[in-house]
């Protein structure tokens, strides 16, 4: 028997995939197809997930395990915040590590245990990084910019500014207002961009940021190969760099930014050091349930489930979320 962990940081929900722990393991088209049938909600396994986090082998010195990021759609992006946390965390009570090195897409990560976010509520730190700006990394194309920091943008929305960071993941940032947050435009340019468009050929996770005081931020994404989420870890880690960079007045480098997300709440940290900017991103790793699946239902992406047990995480998280402040949106 396979066993798989349904998990989530901040809601923004995963199936965690071991692949070491396979006979066979799957291959690239067995992977794609599998998380596309897992994560469909209509086919009622845990209501779905926003993708499948696949554990493998590390591939770089210093490493000890790779983290793979499927997006529901099958597309695999290069980072996942909120999931290297879970996958953290699951590498941690697998090999009793407490700070240790995952290899990700284009580089390896630190990742730490870090104090429980709320009681029973376990917590981990991950670094996001590399940052870049320039309009290769993300990439965009046909705005007439190299770079967007607080830039109009017409073609993308008239009477919004934009910021652009890869981290290394692209995401597109606004500011808005409580009004713009509540309305139809971060779903409308969301969708547009993650279409056939002239401007993000490999599409984009869109963030709307709201600022909600010092070092204090709200923020609501819709991300690509997914759409609406109730978290992004990388978008929330990007749109606070942006506030640091856009409000220099209203962010403190150094100490912890709380950023409010549907989901729940993260903390980020802003470093800047040697001209090098990253991140660090603290939340929840909650496990909610453990299955079981045979190696070939696997294999051929049956959802037979064998097993499922809870875990009876999810009642402390909604214990968390019931405590955090109730915001005026
Ligand atoms: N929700 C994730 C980001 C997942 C990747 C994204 N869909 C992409 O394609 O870049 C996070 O928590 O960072």
């Amino acid at each position: 028997m396979a066993h798989l962990l349904k998990v989530h940081g901040s809601q923004n929900s995963f199936f965690i995939l071991d692949q070491t722990q396979l006979q066979t393991p799957l291959s690239d088209k067995e992977l794609v197809t599998f998380t596309q049938k897992i994560t469909n909600p209509q086919n009622n396994v845990l209501n779905g997930a926003d993708g499948v986090l696949v554990v493998n082998k590390p591939v770089r010195t210093g490493a000890v395990a790779q983290m793979r990021v499927i997006n529901a759609d099958g597309s695999e992006a290069s980072m996942c915040g909120n999931g290297l946390r879970t996958v953290a965390r699951y590498i941690a009570e697998r090999d009793n590590l407490t700070d240790f090195k995952v290899d990700t897409m284009n580089t390896s990560l630190r990742v730490r245990k870090h104090e429980d976010l709320a009681l029973n509520v376990p917590a981990f730190a991950v670094e996001i990084s590399p940052v870049r700006f320039d309009h290769t990394a993300l990439p965009f194309n046909n705005l007439g910019h190299d770079r967007l920091l607080d830039t109009p943008v017409p073609e993308l929305l008239p009477g919004l500014r934009f910021s652009a960071l890869a981290v290394p993941n692209p995401h597109l940032i606004s500011f808005v207002s409580k009004e713009e947050l509540a309305g139809p435009d971060l779903g409308e340019l969301g969708t547009r961009l993650n279409s056939n468009n002239p401007y993000f050929s490999d599409g984009v996770n869109v963030n709307f940021g709201h600022i909600l005081g010092h070092n204090t931020l709200f923020v609501k994404t819709f991300e690509r190969g997914v759409g609406f989420t109730n978290a992004c870890g990388t978008g929330m880690s990007a749109t606070s760099l942006a506030f640091a960079l856009v409000n220099p007045s209203q962010v403190t480098f150094n100490e912890p930014i709380s950023v409010y997300n549907p989901g729940g709440m993260v903390k980020t940290v802003l470093h800047h050091d040697a001209g090098t900017y990253w991140i660090e991103l603290i939340g929840n790793a909650t496990f909610t349930h453990k299955l079981e699946i045979s190696e070939s239902a696997l294999h051929q992406a049956q959802l037979d489930i064998a097993d499922v047990k809870e875990t009876n995480e999810q009642q402390a998280y909604e214990n968390f979320i019931n405590n955090l402040p109730t915001l005026n949106l």
